[in-house]
């Protein structure tokens, strides 16, 4: 057969078998778009996650897709890398107990500048040029975040006593008013996040964004949170995917030394969500693109489920 011939038959195949996988995508999409519709879901967007302009792009363009398909997605942002940068430019040192920012009067001002000025706006901005209707907001607006200092304490080794660590103005949530998040629920409106909280006194507070992330699931009845991190997922010992975690292997592999640092946290925070109203927690690889959208519209999903129950 003619060369040329051959080609063309060649090239109109292919894009034939493309369009029928198109179309698959779509129609598997289809039960879980009408599954998810009128769901409220948590997405808590890390520091590390963001720093590519393109991903950048592509979660903004996610992020609008689902409040277009007729979901209320709840942006909850990081930042961890990004003050870490502001700080060094500063001369501010930066020291972190337990994957916790100690945070001085100096640093809470950075933290606030660089979390709720900075990357809200840049967050909000993407998302309204990819053609959704954005607004950013801190746990200081509309008093969506009380907190109070956090206190955390270490036993010494060698005296065996219990010290109590002062972390500064490091915060916990101890009241979410999710009032404003109402508001936005069938508007076109998307909220995004900055974990800063706000004291009874008036105290600003920095409140780590994955702990931030998981009062405001609990607090709006998320049917979903959605951590976006560097890795893949949960990774069990030998640094397989887990893809379904329940509560007792998670804290099997917090015990045996399997999961660590900032996983701890992260993963106490899904098992909290869970068995406080939020039907499944799921931790994803922020550095995919499409991430959240692979995780939620397809049968194979994506990172780590967690389930109250399984
Ligand atoms: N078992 C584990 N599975 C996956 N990641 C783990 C595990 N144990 C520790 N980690 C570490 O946790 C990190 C994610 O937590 P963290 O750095 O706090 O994320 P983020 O900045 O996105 O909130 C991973 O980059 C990895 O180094
Ligand atoms: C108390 C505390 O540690 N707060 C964090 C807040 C930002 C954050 O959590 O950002 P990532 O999710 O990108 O790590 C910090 O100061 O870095």
């Amino acid at each position: 057969m003619n060369e040329e011939i051959r080609s063309e038959e060649d090239q109109s195949e292919s894009s034939a078998y493309r369009t029928l996988a198109r179309a698959k995508v779509l129609s598997e999409a289809l039960p879980y778009m009408r599954r998810f519709n009128g769901q409220t879901i948590v997405i808590k967007y890390g520091g590390h996650a963001m720093g590519d302009p393109e991903l950048a792009r592509l979660f903004a363009q996610d992020v609008v897709l689902l409040k277009q398909v007729g979901m209320n997605p709840i942006v909850v942002h990081g930042g961890g890398p990004q003050i870490g940068q502001m700080l060094k430019q500063l001369n501010i040192q930066s020291e972190f107990v337990d994957g916790l920012r100690v945070t001085d009067q100096q640093t809470i001002d950075v933290v606030e500048m660089v979390l709720a000025g900075k990357i809200n706006k840049e967050i909000v901005s993407n998302i309204n040029a990819a053609g959704g209707v954005a607004v950013g907001l801190c746990g200081k607006d509309a008093n969506l975040i009380t907190a109070r200092k956090l206190t955390r304490t270490k036993r010494d080794p060698e005296s065996n006593i219990e010290k109590v660590l002062d972390l500064g103005f490091v915060g916990e949530p101890v009241k979410v008013d999710p009032h404003v998040l109402d508001c936005f629920i069938n508007t076109d409106i998307i909220p995004v996040i900055s974990p800063i909280g706000v004291g009874e006194d008036g105290q600003t507070y920095n409140i780590n964004a994955d702990t931030a992330a998981g009062a405001i699931a609990k607090a709006v009845g998320a049917s979903r949170l959605y951590m976006l991190t560097d890795v893949k997922g949960i990774l069990d010992g030998d640094k397989n995917l887990v893809r379904d975690a329940t509560i007792d292997h998670i804290n099997e592999m917090i015990a045996d030394g399997t999961i660590q640092g900032g996983m701890i946290p992260k993963t106490e925070t899904c098992m909290d969500a869970v068995q406080n109203g939020v039907e499944a927690s799921v931790i994803v690889d922020g550095r995919a693109p499409h991430a959240v959208l692979l995780e939620l519209f397809t049968e194979r999903g994506a990172g780590t489920m967690i389930r109250a129950r399984e």
